[in-house]
Order: structure tokens, then sequence, then C-alpha cells
């Protein structure tokens, strides 16, 4: 059983007359990294946001487990699904970045002692034991990127979208990126990244899904898969 899966999906934005996406069709499974790759402007954001409901498709239906995904309110499909937006400053709300690793387990009503954990386990996976009480937008982009993801991280969802993750990341810790996805794939957690990092793609991902002009032009095997 796919866990996402998009029938001949089609969307316009208001007001263009060309559509954005046309005639999609992909399954991702609920295990291995796939990524999303293509030019500037060929719809890779957008057809993510489908995925999230964020936007809703002009013609075709996305189906979350089977289920369309227009029976799902976002609160649901974010308890499934955990997005990583491009721009990590439109995911950091909380005034220090302890705080935001542990919302969603908060939200989830994780026990106190439970958050603790998980949080000083992600603030030392990620580097941020130093930056536990500072307040999230004034750090620099890389570290930012790196609260988002732990953010996201922590509830540990079924399913991981992140869109362009190494973007302000140094070569040691686009590493440590690939390997915490490679750890949660092995423990049954799927991951569809979007991105330009060719070298993170490759070394990253079981499967490439190209995007070109709004139409899926192929998918492909990277040499990641046969190195794992
Ligand atoms: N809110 C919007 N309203 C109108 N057009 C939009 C909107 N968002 C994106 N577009 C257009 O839709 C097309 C696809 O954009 P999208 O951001 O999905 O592409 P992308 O492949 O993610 O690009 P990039 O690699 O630059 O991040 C582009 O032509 C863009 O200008």
């Amino acid at each position: 059983m796919a866990f996402l899966k998009l029938n001949e999906v089609s969307f316009s934005y208001p007001r263009q007359d060309r559509p954005v996406l046309s005639g999609i069709d992909l399954a991702l499974e609920q295990e291995g990294i796939a990524a999303l790759v293509g030019p500037n402007g060929s719809g890779k954001t957008t057809l993510t946001k489908l995925m999230v409901g964020i936007l809703s498709p002009s013609a075709g239906e996305v189906y979350l487990e089977e289920r369309s995904l227009r029976n799902f309110s976002l609160a649901q499909i974010g308890r499934r699904i955990g997005y990583i937006f491009q721009n990590p400053d439109h995911q950091l709300f909380c005034s220090t970045v302890a705080e935001e690793i542990g919302f969603g387990l908060k939200h989830r009503g994780w026990p106190l002692d439970a958050i603790t954990e998980r949080v000083k386990f992600l603030l030392d996976y990620f580097e941020l034991t130093p930056y536990r009480k500072a307040f999230p937008l004034h750090l620099s982009r890389g570290e930012k990127q790196r609260v988002a993801m732990a953010a996201v991280l922590a509830p540990e969802p079924a399913f991981l979208i992140l869109d362009e993750p190494t973007v302000g990341l140094d070569l040691y810790r686009k590493k440590l990126l690939g390997d915490y996805l490679k750890k949660i794939a092995r423990l049954g957690r799927g991951t569809l990244v979007v991105s330009h990092d060719h070298s993170f793609v490759q070394n990253t991902a079981d499967r490439v899904v190209v995007l070109e002009r709004g139409r899926i032009q192929g998918c492909e095997k990277t040499k990641g898969q046969e190195t794992r």
C-alpha cells in the first residue's frame, strides 16, 4: 500500500492560464528516501503543498493511506506528515530553541520527562545545545534550519517532506542530516526530499523523481541505494 498516492493530479494557481502541474501520477511508500528534483519553477514546492493539503488539486486526487486527502483536516495530516518549509522562518514561532523543539510533543500530550529527554537528544544530535535558550529567529540560516528540522522530527511523524533541507548547512551538517534520514528510514519512516543538491540526493535518496515543466519525467535509482 502506498502511503501517499497522487492520481492524475493537476494544479493551477488562480488567474494563471497554464497549469503548474499536469497529470501527476506518483506513489510514495512509507519507507525509504525519495528525492524530488527539477529546474526552478518546475512545480516541486507546489507538489509538496498538495501532498500536505496546503493546496488542493484542480483535478485528480491525492490519497493518504488510501483515503482521499479531502477527508482529513490539516491537523490530522500534520500528525502523519512532518513538513519542513523551504524557509525555516515560516515555521519558527517559539521564544526559545528548546521550546520550539518540544512544542509538537507538548501539543500531542507527551509527559514532561519524555519531552525533556527527547528535546535533549535532538539538541545534542543537531549540535544546538549551546543555543537551547536562544530566540530561534536570531540564529543563522543553517542553525534555524537545524532547529526546524529537530522540531519536525521530534514527534517522529510517519512520513517527512523536506523542501531544500540542505540550504545553509555546511558539508559536515549535511552528512549528519543524511545519516539521520537514513537512520529513520531504517525504522520504517518514509521521506521525500526536494533538493537541488545533487551530491546530497545521490548520497541520501533511494529513488529520484524528476519533475520538469509540471510533469514527471521519470524516476531513477541512485548510487546511495547500492551502497546502503
Ligand atoms: N502562490 C503562487 N501564485 C501564483 N503562482 C505561483 C505561486 N507559487 C508558485 N507559483 C508559480 O508556480 C510555478 C512553480 O513554482 P514552485 O515554487 O512550485 O516551483 P519549484 O520547482 O519549487 O521552484 P524552485 O526550484 O525555484 O523552488 C512557478 O512558475 C511559480 O512562479
